[in-house]
């Protein structure tokens, strides 16, 4: 569409397509890793090195409770879990895979989304 760079972009529909990234999040087959906080009494070491834990059922809760304020902030939370899984995985892990693996499908499916808005 051209507009001039003065115009805001719609952010009508950005509270409809956090959910809809959401649950194609939740559902993916790849997710299992990221669908609950991570537990630091199983998994040594991941208090001391993950400052910020963040994980799909967390953002979900925000997600419900209002606490998002636009379409950025959820982003940086979903990334969140991702840089944090990269932090604390091997890239050649299941888990570190998995996370590979779930940051292109997110990345690729905001911007498709935000393509069709
Ligand atoms: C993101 N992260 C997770 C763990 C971790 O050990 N998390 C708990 C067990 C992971 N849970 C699954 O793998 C799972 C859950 C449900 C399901 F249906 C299939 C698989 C460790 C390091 C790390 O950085």
């Amino acid at each position: 569409k051209q507009e001039s760079p003065r115009t805001a972009r719609d952010d009508s529909k950005d509270l409809a397509m956090c959910r809809i990234l959401l649950a194609e999040l939740e559902s993916h087959q790849d997710a299992g890793p990221f669908l609950t906080p991570v537990n630091p009494k199983s998994v040594p070491g991941y208090r001391k090195i993950i400052k910020k834990p963040m994980d799909f059922s967390t953002i979900r809760d925000k997600l419900t409770n209002s606490q998002y304020l636009n379409l950025e902030t959820f982003i940086i939370d979903v990334n969140l879990v991702f840089d944090n899984c990269e932090k604390f995985n091997e890239d050649n892990s299941v888990i570190g895979r998995a996370g590979h693996t779930m940051r292109r499908f997110f990345q690729r499916r905001w911007t498709e989304l935000l393509r069709q808005n």
